[in-house]
């Protein structure tokens, strides 16, 4: 789809890169030839997926454990990075959501989601950026959103937030960070499938109607989205600056998703916070 080397001579730093959609754009970028460093907290995972990336590809992949909640470990793993090159490319992708009623969410769990979805994202784009800023090199920060930005979405409200106000952090950096050579862009992806979202919110008994009902009648493939994202991050997409692309499949406009959930019983909802996982 893309010329080869779209990437090439790009360095990429993929938050929570381990799993999920964060890897499947992480081999994406590699095949496009960028070099990429992956974080997330769970280095056994990393250094897997990382062994998994060198085998299909001759690109450099470095892993870094860090938790994005904690600004003075972001600052550490900028630090570390930027000791060998500066970064081109911060891909805020790091998330943590579950399904609940708001009216159980203790304040813990409400930060539970906020400090890596939002706090998470706006560390990684400050230390990213004032390092761009301080060396006169250009970045581009792209963003992993949700529909949820747009119709908002019932019982799963601080990720809808934290999702919001990154979008609102995309926004207002496109016009500060612009004309310093920043762009900042992203992506609100609808429902593709993958470990960790289908632990966190599609547990058994949820209505399995859902991915029929997309007008597509089908979820994404992760290659999808890293096509969308490898397209966003490369020159190609210079001129686009503040934007948020939505791939769903025209999902969002039928639905927000969450609809299925205000049929739930209570008793439901009192199994639902007994089972919950951890991710
Ligand atoms: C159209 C269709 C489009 C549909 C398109 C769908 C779009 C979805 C958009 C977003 C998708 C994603 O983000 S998908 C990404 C999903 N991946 C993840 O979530 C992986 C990361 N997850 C995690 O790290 C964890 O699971 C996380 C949720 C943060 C909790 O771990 P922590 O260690 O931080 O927290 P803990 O110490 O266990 O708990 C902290 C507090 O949170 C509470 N808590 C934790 N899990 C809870 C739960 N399930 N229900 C209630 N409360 C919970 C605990 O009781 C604690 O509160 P107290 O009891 O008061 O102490
Ligand atoms: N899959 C889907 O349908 C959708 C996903 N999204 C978004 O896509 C992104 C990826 O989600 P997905 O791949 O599905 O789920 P995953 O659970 O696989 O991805 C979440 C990643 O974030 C990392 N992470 C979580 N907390 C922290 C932390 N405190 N510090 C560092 N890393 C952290 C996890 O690694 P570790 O546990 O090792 O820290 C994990 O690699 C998220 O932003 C999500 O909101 C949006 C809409 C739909």
């Amino acid at each position: 789809m893309f010329e080869t080397g779209l990437l090439r001579g790009k360095r990429i730093l993929v938050t929570g890169g381990g799993s999920g959609l964060g890897a499947a754009m992480g081999r994406r970028f590699l095949a496009l030839g960028a070099e990429l460093v992956i974080c997330g907290r769970k280095l056994d995972r990393l250094e897997a997926t990382a062994s998994e990336m060198r085998a299909q590809s001759s690109g450099k992949v470095t892993t870094i454990a860090c938790d994005v909640r904690d600004g003075v470990a972001v600052d550490e793993m900028m630090d570390a990075t930027w000791r060998e090159a500066p970064l081109d490319i911060l891909v805020n992708n790091a998330a943590a959501t579950f399904i609940a009623q708001s009216e159980h969410l203790s304040f813990r769990a409400a930060d539970a989601v906020l400090a890596p979805t939002l706090h998470g994202a706006m560390y990684c784009t400050l230390a990213a950026g004032k390092r761009w800023i301080d060396g006169r090199h250009n970045g581009v920060v792209l963003s992993i959103l949700s529909t949820s930005t747009i119709t908002g979405r019932a019982f799963t409200v601080p990720s809808a937030m934290a999702k919001s106000a990154v979008l609102a952090m995309t926004k207002s950096l496109a016009v500060e960070w612009g004309p310093k050579g920043i762009r900042t862009v992203a992506i609100a992806p609808g429902p593709f499938p993958t470990a960790g979202a289908s632990g966190q919110l599609r547990p058994v008994g949820r209505d399995e109607g859902w991915s029929a009902r997309n007008p597509m009648g089908r979820t994404g493939e992760h290659s999808e989205l890293a096509d969308l994202a490898s397209f966003l991050v490369s020159d190609r997409a210079g001129y686009i600056n503040g934007e948020m692309v939505v791939i769903d499949g025209g999902a969002h406009l039928r639905s927000s998703g969450a609809e299925d959930l205000l049929r739930w019983t209570d008793a439901q909802w009192a199994e639902q916070r007994a089972a919950r996982s951890k991710g």
